[in-house]
């Protein structure tokens, strides 16, 4: 199972200027989490901080008891072995084949035989639909094939923490929601602890167990998917509705004065009627159970009674509806992305 991530009261700053102040809050073991937030909010800066690349002035990043923000580089390198990381571009390397890529880690930090590394690389390639290419070279593929090399790559040390940066940059919609899918499909498959961060709102909508948004140099908030997909409060409303008006602007953040003109002009008070939580994804036919919907449903009904009424009649609902659904297994069917349709998608069905 994936391992918690406890993130106390973290402060960072470069130089003068304040990214985010006291930003407290806790991955749960095996979740999936989304973190939410305008262009330049320090989303990214925030990732670097949990494995440590980045020494955040104040607070603490716990994980298996080694602080990322305050140990020796010793522990933090060592601890940092837990990590499976997943950038923007696959921050592959340009001159290797997608194989030798993904290989790397293996051979710069094991001492696995060839044979052993290669069982593990096709493993993985295979998990992400990318048999078959192993020979090409990143500047020979799509940018969503090399978003999914990135993620072999990341997986291959068995990450027991997983974190990707906006997984679905410079993707087409229909390419977006194979990566959502692959990214409940690795979930079911590892039951890796998972962060990713990203502005596409149906990730926001669709993948995550929690959520969590960055504005204004302060988590907004963080709780269960429910609790933000209802949430009122006005910078997360305009962020989920994609609207022009509210807080959010072209500039981090909106000036006082068009803040002020907007409210009185009454151009924030449209009722967009109540907001809708869509169902979570589920894993693809043949995949494992996700062991997180089990451990998740405890501790959100443990919550229940601390959470906002709408969160809570979301909640009541998903629960009330999803009944087996979520316990029942696959039907030997697998969805892939193995470059053999049109959008490079297709289902695999096992006997
Ligand atoms: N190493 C650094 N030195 C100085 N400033 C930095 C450094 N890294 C990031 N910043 C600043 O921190 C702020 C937040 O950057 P970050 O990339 O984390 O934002 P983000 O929320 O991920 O943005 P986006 O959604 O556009 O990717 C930016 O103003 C950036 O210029």
């Amino acid at each position: 199972m994936g391992i918690e991530v406890a993130v106390e009261g973290l402060t960072k700053s470069f130089g003068r200027q304040n990214i985010w102040q006291d930003v407290t809050l806790t991955l749960p073991p095996g979740e999936v989490s989304v973190m939410l937030g305008p262009s330049g909010t320090g989303k990214t800066v925030f990732l670097k901080s949990l494995i440590g690349l980045l020494r955040p002035e104040r607070g603490r990043v716990l994980i298996d008891g080694v602080d990322m923000a305050g140990s020796s580089e010793r522990e933090v390198y060592e601890t940092r072995k837990l990590f499976g990381l997943m950038f923007q571009d696959g921050a592959l390397f340009g001159s290797m084949n997608l194989y030798d890529n993904i290989a790397f880690p293996l051979r710069e930090h094991t001492r696995k035989k060839e044979s052993e590394i290669r069982r593990i690389v096709l493993e993985r390639i295979e998990m992400v639909g990318l048999l078959g290419s192993e020979e090409k070279l990143p500047g020979e593929i799509s940018g969503g094939m090399r978003k999914r090399a990135g993620l072999a790559r990341a997986l291959v040390l068995d990450p027991q923490i997983i974190l990707c940066d906006e997984p679905d940059s410079g993707l087409d919609p229909v390419r977006t929601s194979f990566i959502s899918q692959l990214l409940i499909d690795l979930n079911a498959q590892i039951d890796a602890t998972m962060l990713i961060v990203t502005h596409n709102l149906d990730i926001a909508r669709t993948v995550p167990d929690n959520m969590g948004m960055l504005f204004r140099r302060e988590l907004v908030t963080f709780g269960p998917r429910e609790v933000l997909l209802t949430s009122d409060e006005p910078a997360v409303e305009q962020f989920l509705s994609g609207r022009r008006e509210g807080p959010i602007g072209m500039a981090e953040e909106k000036d006082q004065a068009t803040a002020d003109r907007e409210r009185l002009s009454g151009a924030l008070d449209r009722d967009d009627g109540p907001r809708t939580v869509e169902p979570q994804l589920e894993p693809s036919p043949g995949m494992p159970v996700r062991r997180a919907v089990s451990r998740r449903e405890e501790r959100v009904l443990g919550m229940l009674d601390t959470l906002p009424a709408a969160a809570r009649r979301a909640i009541e609902a998903t629960l009330g509806t999803r009944g087996s659904r979520s316990t029942r297994g696959g039907r030997g069917g697998r969805t892939t992305l193995a470059g053999s349709g049109p959008f490079e998608a297709r289902t695999e069905v096992r006997p």
